[in-house]
This record gives C-alpha cells, structure tokens and sequence, in this order.
C-alpha cells in the first residue's frame, strides 16, 4: 500500500491538501528550488493547525552538503514540530562529514528523509550508510524540474533497485519527481511507500502555480487510500457503547479526525 505525499507551500495549500485526504503534508517552496524552504516560523504555524491530523514533512533548501548549515537548517525545521525533515543530497559536497554529523540529530529522534536526485544518477550504495547514519527514509526525486518526469530518467529496474534496497534497509521509500497522473499506476505496482508530487497537483500542471484542488482530488483517486484505521476502545473509554448493559467496543475510524503522527502506511511495509 503506497501512500500519497502533497507539497505545499503555505497554510492554505496545507489545508486543502488534508481536506483531500493526502497522507502527508510535505512542506515546500516549490519557487525557491527543486526543495526549497519555507522559514521555519510559517513551518511553526502550519504545523500547529496541522498538528495530529496529518505527518508533515518539510524540505530544508537546496544547500550544499556542508554539515553546519545543514544541521542548522535541519534543527529548524525539528524544532519547527515537523514529523519529517527531508534533506537534498546535492552533488559535491561533503557528504561523508554531513551524514555523522546528522546521525547525532537522528539519535536524537529527529526523523531524516534524504532525497537523491534521479537526474544526477544516484549512487545507491548510500542507501545503506544513510540505514547507518539512522536516517528514517530515503526518496527518489528530480533535482532539475525541467528534466521530465522521474519514469523518463531512469527505467523501471534501477526504480525497482531503488525501492528494493531502501525497503530491505528497512527506510522509508519514497518515489517523486514531476509524476504525472499517468505514471501512478506503473509506480504503486513497485510499492514504494509513498509518491510524492507538486507539479500534477497545480494549476495547468505548473508547479509554481497555486494548488488546484480538483487536481489533487483526482492524484488521491488514483492512489487508493489505506484502509481506515480502526481499534476498539477500552471498555470503560467514552468510545464505548453500551447495549443491554453488554459493552460493545465502537470501531472508529481515525481518518480524517486524528491520524497516527507517523504515516498511516509506515506500518503496512515494516
Ligand atoms: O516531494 C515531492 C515533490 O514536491 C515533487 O514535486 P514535483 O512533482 O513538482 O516534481
């Protein structure tokens, strides 16, 4: 089950994307690069209206792979409330220092996405040290917008690569790049964990237009929800109806009310 990953980039767009029923709200300046970054302080408040209803992951800007404005950035987010904070891997860089240097935030519980870029021909041998460095997951993205959609830079067995070894090292996997409705179907049957998109949700497909949210809406059809989570609630909770003085717990669904802080499907692939 792959869920569906919506960037945003402000509270407005946040707020259409959770009446959608996105899976999570990914955070993002789609005007100031391939991951651009909102300040910190709107990320603050977008989380708090967002806060137990939707994860949110926010990107923290195309930055070199320097490990001090790296962990900067990174700890702005963090302390922002995000749920995930995606880094780009861009090219060059030091991308040995900056890993140790954010396995220190990783064990301190902040969740790490790192993004490679599909255009610049990855390395999938990083898929294991980023498992090392404690990162929660790793997602396949395109750093140059104008490069096409991820299906046209790399074929369908280097993505299965990709998902295969990020799941085996048991991260997070996420597919995105210029997706175009028409690449859904092939992509969930790799399974990654989730597909991300900007472009396919905005007006006239531009990414730096403002959301639409008939085109959001038809993205979620085509990528079939997770069945609604549902527990019983303890005999003496509220939730509990009482018939014939036999308790019978209600099934509630969480969906749309208070969803789990983590993925609904990050429990499907574990
Ligand atoms: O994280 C997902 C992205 O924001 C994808 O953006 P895009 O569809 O414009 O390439």
């Amino acid at each position: 089950m792959s869920g569906m990953l919506a960037s945003v980039r402000n509270l407005a767009e946040a707020r259409i994307a959770r009446e959608a029923g996105v899976d999570i709200v990914d955070l993002k300046a789609p005007e100031r690069g391939s991951l651009g970054a909102l300040p910190a302080e709107e990320v603050g408040l977008i989380v708090a209206e967002m806060h137990g209803t939707v994860p949110v992951s926010a990107t923290i800007g195309d930055l070199p792979l320097d490990p001090d404005p790296i962990c900067r950035a990174v700890l702005a987010m963090a302390a922002a409330g995000v749920d995930y904070v995606k880094i780009g891997m861009f090219r060059g860089g030091d991308w040995g220092s900056t890993l140790a240097t954010l396995a220190h935030l990783a064990g301190r519980g902040t969740r790490l996405i790192a993004v490679l870029f599909a255009d610049d021909l990855p390395d999938f041998d990083w898929i294991v040290r980023l498992k090392r460095a404690g990162f929660a997951g790793a997602m396949l993205d395109t750093r140059d917008k104008a490069s096409g959609p991820l299906t046209s830079l790399l074929d369908r067995p280097t993505l299965e690569q990709f998902v295969g070894e990020t799941r085996e090292q048991g991260l997070l996997c996420g597919l995105a790049g210029s997706l175009r409705k028409e690449d859904i179907p092939e992509l969930l049957s790799l399974k990654p964990d989730y597909l991300g998109f900007r472009g396919a949700l905005c007006h006239s497909a531009r990414r730096t237009a403002g959301l639409d949210p008939d085109a959001v809406a038809a993205v979620r059809r085509l990528i079939p929800p997770p069945p609604p989570q549902t527990f019983s609630c303890p005999a003496s909770s509220p939730g509990t109806l009482r018939v014939n003085s036999n308790p019978l717990p209600t099934e509630v669904s969480q969906r749309g009310k208070k969803a789990n802080p983590l993925p609904l499907w990050e429990t499907d692939s574990q």
